[in-house]
């Protein structure tokens, strides 16, 4: 067949060879080839992420995740792909950070791109109607709520909550002698009426139905603050959707409502307080009165004090949880902090003052906020805009979990980090003073980072050391022993674990009996002549 039957045959053909051998043609299917390559690339190929495991479409890592004791598989994650790894869990990518300068690289040296928390609808919007300061961005709110705290909880303003410390110690240590069995709740009881009276200035006695309340609210927040607790922060959609189909929003303001009534109930009785000359000073007390200078409006004073409690009660419970496990399983440091006070003060109770003349005891409360970081992930912070980090791609909206537990437990950064060792936090003059530069709050990374960091740390140091100083003075801490008498062993690797945002051992046995009975004596009378 030649090519005249051909092209009588065919004619279209020809014409499109001509249309395709065009110059016009072959330079727009040119731009169209390279436009589709590029966007292949932009959408397809794989971008410069750190290593992580492998996840499902769509659902990314979510089911490979556990919802108890997250931070341990965090651990096993960080020890497979290395200090910085990624995630995607519930729609969001998730960036762990186990090497500390990492996170203070981007936490705190880049805190104008790191320092957002993720909107959730649920839990800031309808939950907290955007007052609850853990979840705040940054923003006019942000920077007023976070201001009012750190005026009020700065270390020089410590002084005027010493003595409701000193009336809290007494209860505890009573409590602990006539029920050793509850100590765990002696603990909680303890933390929640400290915080009680710091935050609103009224004794937690004969106030249990509104402790109760707070306890209440903060367990359920607990959960619904979790990042990826309700489908409408995935589905962003599904906040278009009537009430008829969307029962979660309709629950969300409920709990909302009802906190906001307790928060508002408690700082009014605050604020009608304040009218009296001698009423005793608190935090939502002075927020009253800074009320005008700060800009606050009266339900965002009223989540400044839930905000206060919820944040600071359980957490301090957790951290003295942990130190009594540490009591049972290092006795070494237990007699050495003894030895010390009985050499400074004799028979006396410590006081927040005596804290100059007792350094061991300072050491023993940071080692306790290291050993177990109470919040092994801190509280995730998010990337506002696109960034890049050590070669990698991070793209807005990814969450950033510092993982204080990894660093905490790396020995890169503290020897033998499974051990209860107060000595690596030694800190004396040559005349065996506390070294005036000593703080609780640098040298390990349990309270966060940059412009999030937790705004009570220090408060949180006076409370915990008010504590353990007192519980070592007090009791003889061990093992406790079973029918033969032989010591039960409890050992903090294998020990289970209540976990939550705030993690603790689950109650374990524990022999807790005064050491002398001059310090019965002095534990009973202290707090028969309490005020
Ligand atoms: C040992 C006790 C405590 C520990 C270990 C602790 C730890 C933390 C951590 C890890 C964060 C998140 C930091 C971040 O996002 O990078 C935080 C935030 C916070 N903490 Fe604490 N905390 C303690 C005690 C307290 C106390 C006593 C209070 C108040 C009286 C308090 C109030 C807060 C508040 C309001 C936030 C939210 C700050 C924000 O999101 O901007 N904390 N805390």
């Amino acid at each position: 067949m030649n090519s005249t039957v051909n092209k009588q045959v065919y004619p279209e053909r020809d014409q499109l060879t001509a249309i395709y051998s065009h110059p016009y043609t072959q330079t727009f299917l040119t731009f169209v080839t390279v436009g589709l390559i590029c966007a292949y690339g932009a959408y397809w190929i794989p971008k410069k992420r750190p290593a992580g495991p492998f996840g499902l479409p769509i659902i990314g890592n979510t089911l490979q995740v556990p919802n108890l004791c997250t931070w341990q598989w965090f651990e096993k994650m960080a020890l497979k792909y290395g200090p910085v790894a990624w995630f995607r869990i519930m729609g969001e990518n998730v960036l762990l950070l186990s090497d500390p300068n990492d996170a203070e690289e981007l936490l705190a040296k880049r805190a104008n791109n790191y320092s957002a928390r993720k909107f959730s609808i649920y839990a800031t919007h309808y939950r907290s109607n955007n007052r609850r300061l853990l979840l705040l961005s940054d923003g006019l709110e942000f920077r007023r709520q976070r201001a009012m705290f750190k005026l009020m909880f700065r270390p020089e303003a410590l002084h005027a909550y010493q003595w409701r410390q000193d009336q809290q110690i007494k209860k505890l240590l009573f409590d602990m002698i006539t029920k050793p069995e509850e100590y765990a709740v002696n603990l909680t009881r303890f933390t929640s009426g400290l915080i009680m009276g710091i935050v609103y200035g009224t004794p937690v006695e004969g106030r249990e139905e509104d402790l109760n309340a707070i306890i209440k609210s903060n367990k359920s927040f607990n959960l619904d603050g979790l990042p990826g607790m309700h489908w409408v922060d995935t589905f962003p959609w599904m906040e278009k959707l009537p009430d008829a189909l969307a029962p979660w929003r309709q629950t969300a303001i409920q709990k909302h409502m009802e906190e906001a009534d307790l928060f508002t109930r408690l700082a009014l009785e605050v604020k009608e307080r304040t009218k009296d000359i001698n009423n005793e000073e608190c935090f939502l007390s002075k927020a009253w009165e800074a009320q005008e200078k700060s800009g606050l409006d009266d339900l965002s004073i009223a989540y400044l004090g839930g905000s206060a409690f919820e944040a600071g009660t359980f957490v301090s419970a957790c951290v003295l949880h942990c130190f009594m496990l540490a009591c049972v399983n290092w006795p070494n440091f237990v007699e050495r902090a003894q030895k010390e006070l009985d050499d400074v003060l004799g028979d006396s109770p410590p006081s927040w003052t005596d804290r100059a003349n007792l350094p061991y005891m300072s050491a023993v409360v940071k080692e306790a906020l290291r050993w177990v970081p109470v919040t092994p992930l801190a509280f995730p912070h998010m990337a506002t805009k696109d960034d890049s980090f050590k070669g990698y791609e991070i793209p807005a909206g990814t969450l950033i979990f510092p993982s204080v537990w990894n660093m905490h437990r790396d020995p890169d950064n503290f020897s033998n980090p499974r051990v209860f060792e107060p000595e690596r936090y030694y800190q004396a003059t040559p005349e065996g003073k506390l070294d005036p530069e000593f703080s609780f709050v640098d040298g390990h990374w349990s309270f966060g980072f940059g412009r999030r960091e937790c705004p009570g740390n220090y408060v949180a140091g006076q409370i915990l050391w008010g504590a353990i100083a007192n519980l070592l003075w007090a009791f003889k801490i061990s093992k406790a022993k079973d029918d033969k008498g032989i010591d039960v062993d409890v050992d903090p690797d294998t020990v289970p674990w209540r976990a939550g945002v705030n993690v603790e051992p689950e109650v374990f046995p524990i022999s807790i009996v005064a050491r002398s009975a001059k310090h019965a004596d002095h534990i009973q009378m202290a707090w028969a002549r309490r005020d």
